[in-house]
């Protein structure tokens, strides 16, 4: 079996590889080639001492032969301009998000059609697809019925992505599923471009004892997923086999990643009941009205129907969100707090 992971060095292909490598199955099969496909491939990153691994370097669109060399099997699509990139470049965003992704469809579509196997293919859609247009407020609960209307240009290249997904697959060219992503948060690492980044940084940068700053108001309520559920999902939801019942990828529709809905106050509170009020200072509050705009116009709360039924559900609460982190990335808790001596505060 090969598989490739586009983005294969990003945050969350990075994940994804971890998670393949350990097990080193797919569906109970072992994996033959992992590829990932990447414009930065890191010196030393170490994913690329393993014997399963190979890599292919440079830009998606032009790289697409040698993903292609021999017959890929799975194909998971994570190499993307993220949100506020997007909104700062069009031009970015209209080539890195939609021409290249047509461009992987194609290819795929070209292996089928030459007799090899269809790819199943998961593409890595966003919340950001959803969007509250004054004339067409979105309904309080969410779910995959809603007609998602964006109100970023990374969401409607998303959006367009996943229209293209379903059509490829509708007409046999391959075996698309398409994981829309919650908010994943907290990513460790340095701050990303997407308007969402601050969602983590709020939680990270405090507890690196640096200062961060929240650009919305409290009360803004989002759907987050830490990076763990998150890769659990989009694996969960390439593992899948077809069909009706539980556990299995039904139907053509997206399906939207569990969420934990929280307030941003909520998530200040956890912080400061789990790391103390010092750490909690470090956080000033100044609404910024463009980040706002994007993150405030995703909605928060889910019905979870369909992802239940694969078998995923959101993270428990947020104070377990912050000790995942805590706990995956222990050299980027730089404070003193319950966090670092792994005794969680009391009443959490
Ligand atoms: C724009 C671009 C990016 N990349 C690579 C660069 C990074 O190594 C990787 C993206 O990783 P990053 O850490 O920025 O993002 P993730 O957290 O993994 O999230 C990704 O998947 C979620 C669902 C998103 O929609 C994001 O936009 C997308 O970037 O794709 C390329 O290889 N080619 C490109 O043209």
């Amino acid at each position: 079996m090969r598989i490739v992971i586009t983005g294969g060095f990003g945050f969350l292909g990075r994940q994804v590889t971890g998670t393949l490598l350990r097990t080193r199955t797919f569906r109970g099969a072992p994996i033959d080639r992992l590829v990932l496909a990447d414009r930065i491939v890191p010196a030393g990153a170490p994913e690329r001492a393993d014997p399963l691994v190979e890599t292919v370097r440079g830009d998606l669109a032009e790289c697409l032969d040698d993903v292609f060399a021999e017959p890929v099997d799975v194909l998971i699509h994570l190499a993307a301009a993220v949100s506020a990139e997007c909104e700062a470049d069009f031009d970015l965003g209209m080539s890195a998000n939609l021409d290249t992704t047509r461009a992987l469809l194609e290819a795929a579509r070209a292996q089928s059609a030459a007799g090899g196997p269809p790819p199943r293919l998961v593409f890595a859609s966003s919340v950001a697809v959803y969007g509250s247009d004054p004339a067409l407020p979105l309904p309080p609960v969410v779910s995959e019925s809603t007609l998602p209307t964006p109100r970023s240009s990374y969401g409607v290249q998303k959006l367009v992505c996943e229209q293209l997904v379903a059509d490829y697959t509708r007409r046999g060219f391959l075996d698309g599923r398409v994981a829309r992503l919650m908010t994943v948060s907290v990513r460790p690492g340095k701050p990303n471009a997407a308007a969402s980044g601050f969602l983590s940084g709020i939680i990270r940068e405090p507890l690196a004892g640096l200062p961060a700053t929240c650009p919305v108001r409290p009360d803004l309520r989002v759907a987050l997923a830490s990076p763990r559920r998150t890769v659990e999902g989009i694996l969960r939801i390439a593992e899948a086999e077809r069909g009706m019942g539980r556990g299995r990828f039904e139907g053509g529709l997206p399906v939207n990643l569990p969420g934990l809905t929280v307030s941003v106050a909520e998530m200040l509170a956890t912080l400061r009941q789990m790391a103390g009020d010092a750490v909690a200072d470090l956080v000033t509050i100044a609404p910024d009205h463009e980040v706002e705009a994007i993150v405030g116009s995703w909605p928060s709360v889910f019905d979870n129907t369909r992802a239940t039924a694969l078998g995923l559900q959101p993270d428990p609460d947020f104070a377990s969100v912050v000790r995942d982190y805590a706990a995956d990335h222990r050299d980027a808790v730089l404070v003193d707090s319950p966090l670092t001596a792994g005794q969680p505060s009391e009443g959490l």
